[in-house]
């Protein structure tokens, strides 16, 4: 039996890589998928890159016809979209994967605060799981609701991880300066994401808070045992895929380069989707383009002076990738069922 599917917000760059993900899947079916403005139109219609995979059409989102009609459902909706619908599904039974931030702070107070408005489903928030895998991966397997991460505080997490979780880092000092393709902003027309204002160009944006800032600090938090402060500064870069974050901490003791390396290699080791590159890398977005991996690479340029590379595809690692490793581990499936895909060059 496959795992039937839903997708509520099937018409946007996360659903449809979802659907791109799980035309490939040996144990998923997608059953229904939803868009308001393009009820009724075929998705192989919309996105010709699926025709021969998918027999489907969008629908409205009714949380009752999508209960019926699936196991699990994804959203991959703006943020206050999952908090209404999906504990109509939870009640029901159904698991929920959100692509959004509805259930990514633990803190409602938190989320009203960096999200502008209030939490409108505070007990399942209660019950969300974070879905980082390399960090929850056992708390997921049990989750009914799994608040999947934002782009930037995947690739950010998982390079500073090794470092803090063995409290090796000044936790107070960390910075991150990361770097987005323009399909981080999502598929809804807005003038700054138009290609004659973001192609060739480069520029910072939220350098006085970005709401993935909180997101970051609370989960490296948990895992350096202490208050984690970090400075985040995204930036929008003109490709259409990709986060190249760089990030700066100092050692909290001396380390040799090697021992770090070895660190970073022993964290990951057994991790499907993490790869360590050998010391001196430079990772490139380009070597995770479509493929859902998050390579890294640890510097050491002065005694004491961190660097951590850390690179993902924002659509695949960074969302609907990471998701559907989610939705596998949510219902016993093998990790990496679907997720073989390579990283596409040139
Ligand atoms: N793009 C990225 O790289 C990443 C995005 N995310 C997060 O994933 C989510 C989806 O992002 P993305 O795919 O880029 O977004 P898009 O803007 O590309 O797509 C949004 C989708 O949601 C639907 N939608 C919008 N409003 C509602 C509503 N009120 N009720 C039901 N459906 C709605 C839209 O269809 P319609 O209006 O027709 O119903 C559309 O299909 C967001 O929360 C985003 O922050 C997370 C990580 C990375
Ligand atoms: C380039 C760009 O605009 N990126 C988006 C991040 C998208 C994302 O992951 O946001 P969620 O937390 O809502 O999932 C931004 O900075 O808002």
């Amino acid at each position: 039996m496959k795992v039937r599917v839903g997708i509520v917000g099937g018409t946007g760059y996360t659903g449809v890589e979802l659907l791109r993900i799980l035309a490939q899947h040996p144990q998923a079916r997608v059953t229904a998928i939803t868009s308001r403005g393009e009820a009724g139109t075929r998705v192989d219609a919309l996105f010709p890159n699926l025709r021969g995979f998918y027999d489907l059409a969008f629908s409205e989102p009714d949380p009752l016809r999508l209960a019926d009609a699936c196991d699990v459902v994804f959203f991959a909706t703006p943020h206050g979209v999952a908090m209404d619908l999906a504990p109509q599904l939870l009640e029901r039974g159904v698991k929920v994967i959100d692509l959004g931030a509805d259930f990514r702070l633990r803190d409602p107070e938190s989320f009203a605060r960096w999200y502008g408005m209030d939490h409108r489903s505070r007990d399942w928030l209660a019950q969300a799981v974070y879905g980082l895998p390399e960090t929850r991966r056992n708390e997921i397997r049990e989750a009914r609701l799994v608040a999947n991460p934002g782009c930037y505080p995947t690739a950010t997490q998982l390079g500073f991880l090794p470092l803090l979780e063995r409290g090796l880092l000044d936790a107070q000092g960390l910075i991150a300066d990361v770097k987005s393709g323009v399909s981080g902003a999502g598929r809804t027309a807005r003038i700054p994401n138009l290609f004659c204002e973001a192609g060739d160009s480069f520029s910072a944006y939220a350098v006085a808070g970005h709401r993935h800032q909180p997101e970051i600090e609370q989960e490296l938090s948990v895992w350096a045992g202490q208050e984690v402060l970090l400075t985040f500064v995204p930036h929008l870069t003109p490709m259409i895929r990709g986060i190249h974050a760089t990030l700066y901490g100092r050692l909290s003791s001396p380390m040799d380069t090697a021992e770090l390396q070895a660190l970073f290699e022993a964290r990951y080791q057994g991790e499907p989707f993490v790869d360590v590159l050998p010391a001196g890398s430079h990772p490139a977005t380009r070597s995770v383009r479509g493929g859902n991996v998050c390579r890294i690479a640890v510097h050491q340029p002065r005694p004491g002076q961190i660097v951590v590379l850390s690179v993902i595809d924002n659509l695949v690692k960074g969302a609907s990738g990471q998701a559907v490793q989610n939705m596998n581990l949510l219902f016993g499936l093998p990790e990496d069922a679907g997720l073989g895909a390579l990283a596409l060059l040139p």
